[in-house]
């Protein structure tokens, strides 16, 4: 951290000491209304934005936030109460619209508004609901109807949820943290809205995914809703559309770059780390260019994973796995398996990573056993495939540019196009992270008829719903019954007349995160090793049965995702163990959690798992 930073945070820390000096005199009483009689106000932070009387949203002027305590506790651009009724009327108007999704549900919103209300006045029964019905309404809550959310985010705000540090609040982050009211935070999932799906820079209105994310954690992995802390870093927007709208929640200026970038996420993560010490923050969404490069600035001292490379690398490789024994194969058979990728951003190089280093370690991780998984995958991004005559290529898609010499022999040059690649290459595996709806088009599917495969599969991962690479309808229908489909968005399955079903997987990133979290927490390890993100996606792939993947069935149904994300958190807890990275969760310390055999370290994840039930609030006298 630059001397200039640290000066800035040690100010920044004695401005706390001196506030809560302040305010823990008696009356903890403000005045709100400048140039008019004054009113008291009794509340501070959250609490005065809960409360209708007090409540101003957006229109909180910058005194006012800095004197209440609600700092972060909302968007960073202040409206005027006008802009505020023209937002509300904007959002009112467009109920008559029909805002849907490519081909999801057409009431998506009009759901999503409901449980947010319902979130709004009572936690335990929304979880309840969702827990319940996991299955119809995780697609409401999370992929795909969270993307619409973020983009019609201006009209949907009512009641702000998490935190909102901005690149104006450079110096102030450590104090900010304490307007959080909560006194322990286990999970943070943030983002700086740069890539949101595959929707692009959405700005500050990213928000809804990092809340989308924590739903899961809270139905899925049983973290307790009080502990978690959905965050968005508003470093400005390259979104010109979101530039010039008036109605936009952020700041209005073009993305911070280079040091000006890492100086606000570094002083985030110290302000998190500061108050709450065990915290596990989860990047999401952010875009490629920096997703790397932060992932390898905080990993080794943070507990902290990126989902997009990390969790969906483990997700590919549970499915791709799930593929090689859907053709009656032991999964040791994957490093055979020719595997053309189209895009070579955060998730498909996450991907290919993770897909070469399991091969390597099939073959016996020697250097031949490298070169060779290497040679499995074909790279193809919006100029056609990599090879290594690629001008400027990105050091991280550099190792998979594939010899010219070599796809010269294959027919192929720098630049080919997925159907030329397809054509001559006939893989086992299609898979998509492009966000380009419709890339896989019908002359790409009619291509994978030459694959060599006795199973071809299709991986159409991008989000939401619309950027999908095909649908299932498309790709059954050209390639038949027996292919493998999975995508990151929810579809149905394909019903052929005979009574057949082309099983629709969907292939999200949520099978893993939720494990990969509460299985860090109650491990208390200080970091995310690869070992425990492996072990992670080892369980995953081993949870599906025999019977079920000859039948294409390669991810389990979301109705068993809190079953599934208990197992990941065990397999993370024993990987932990085994790299003697554990230091205890509360009551168990590390001692006590070697000594713990697989059913009670099971045990042990349940007991930890929050459940929907109303707690006891007040006791009988007798
Ligand atoms: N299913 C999941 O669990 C999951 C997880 C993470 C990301 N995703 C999805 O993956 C998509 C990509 O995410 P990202 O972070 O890697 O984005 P990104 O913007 O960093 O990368 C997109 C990549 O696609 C390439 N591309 C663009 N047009 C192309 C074309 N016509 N042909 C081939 N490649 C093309 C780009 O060159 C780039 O390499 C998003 O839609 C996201 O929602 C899905
Ligand atoms: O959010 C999802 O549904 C998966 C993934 O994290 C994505 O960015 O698309
Ligand atoms: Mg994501």
């Amino acid at each position: 951290m630059g001397i200039a930073n640290k000066l800035r945070l040690s100010s920044s820390l004695s401005r706390i000491l001196h506030r809560r000096i302040l305010y823990s005199s008696a009356s903890r009483s403000f005045t709100t209304s400048e140039g008019h009689r004054p009113t008291i106000v009794h509340k501070q932070g959250l609490d005065i934005l809960h409360d209708p009387w007090f409540n101003k949203g957006t229109a909180f002027t910058m005194t006012e936030r800095n004197r209440l305590d609600l700092r972060g506790l909302l968007p960073p651009n202040v409206m005027d109460s006008e802009q505020q009724i023209q937002r509300f009327m904007t959002d009112l108007k467009r109920l008559e619209e029909q805002a849907r999704d490519g081909p999801s549900d057409p009431n998506a919103l009009a759901k999503w508004r409901i449980l947010n209300r319902l979130h709004d006045r009572n936690e335990t029964m929304y979880y309840k609901v969702l827990i319940n019905n996991i299955e119809e309404y995780a697609p409401i809550v999370y992929t795909p109807t969270v993307g619409l959310v973020c983009q019609n985010y201006s009209g949907l705000f009512r009641r702000p949820r998490g935190m909102y540090f901005s690149a104006e609040d450079r110096g102030e982050m450590m104090s900010m943290v304490y307007n959080w009211p909560a006194e322990q935070v286990d999970m943070i999932v943030v983002t700086d809205g740069s890539r949101i799906l595959g929707l692009g820079d959405l700005g500050v209105h990213g928000i809804g995914i990092a809340v989308g994310k924590l739903d899961l954690y809270v139905a899925a992995a049983g973290i307790n809703p009080q502990r978690v802390l959905p965050v968005m870093i508003d470093v400005g927007t390259n979104n010109e559309k979101l530039l010039k709208d008036p109605m936009y929640l952020g700041l209005q200026q073009h993305r911070l770059e280079d040091d000006n970038y890492i100086d606000v996420i570094d002083e985030f993560m110290e302000a998190v780390y500061t108050r709450w010490p065990h915290v596990i923050v989860q990047f999401e969404d952010f875009q490629s260019k920096w997703a790397f490069k932060l992932l390898q600035r905080y990993r080794c001292t943070y507990r902290m994973f990126n989902d997009d490379v990390q969790g969906t690398a483990g997700v590919a490789i549970a499915g791709l796995l799930g593929a090689v024994r859907a053709q009656g194969r032991p999964m040791i058979d994957f490093p055979k398996m020719k595997i053309v990728v189209a895009g070579a951003g955060s998730a498909g190089i996450g991907v290919l990573n993770a897909a070469r280093k399991t091969m390597a370690r099939m073959l016996g991780n020697t250097e031949t056993a490298f070169d060779s998984a290497q040679s499995q995958f074909w790279v193809v991004d919006a100029q056609g495939l990599i090879t290594e005559g690629r001008e400027n290529i990105d050091p991280e898609a550099q190792p998979f540019a594939r010899k010219t010499k070599e796809m010269e022999r294959q027919g192929l040059k720098e630049g080919a196009t997925l159907v030329e690649v397809v054509r001559e290459v006939k893989p086992d595996v299609l898979l998509g992270l492009s966000a380009v709806g419709g890339l896989f088009s019908k002359e790409v599917l009619e291509a994978m008829k030459v694959s060599t495969s006795t199973r071809p599969a299709i991986f159409a991962m991008s989000n939401p719903t619309k950027n999908a690479e095909c649908t299932p309808q498309d790709a059954f229908s050209i390639l038949g019954e027996n292919m493998i489909f999975a995508s990151g968005s929810p579809f149905k399955n394909v019903e052929f007349g005979s009574g057949h079903v082309g099983h629709c997987n969907q292939g999200n990133n949520m099978y893993l995160f939720p494990g990969i979290g509460l299985g860090t927490l109650l491990s208390g390890a200080p970091i995310v090793s690869d070992g425990m993100l492996q072990a992670a996606s080892e369980c995953l792939a081993a949870y599906m049965s025999e019977e079920e993947v000859l039948q294409g069935i390669i991810y389990p149904p979301i109705s068993r995702i809190r079953d599934i994300t208990k197992r990941i958190a065990a397999a993370v807890i024993k990987e932990a163990i085994e790299e003697d990275l554990v230091e205890g969760y509360r009551e168990m310390d590390a001692r006590e959690l070697l000594k713990l055999n697989e059913e009670e370290l099971m045990e042990y994840v349940e007991n930890n798992m929050w459940n929907p039930e109303y707690p006891t609030l007040v006791y009988k006298d007798d």
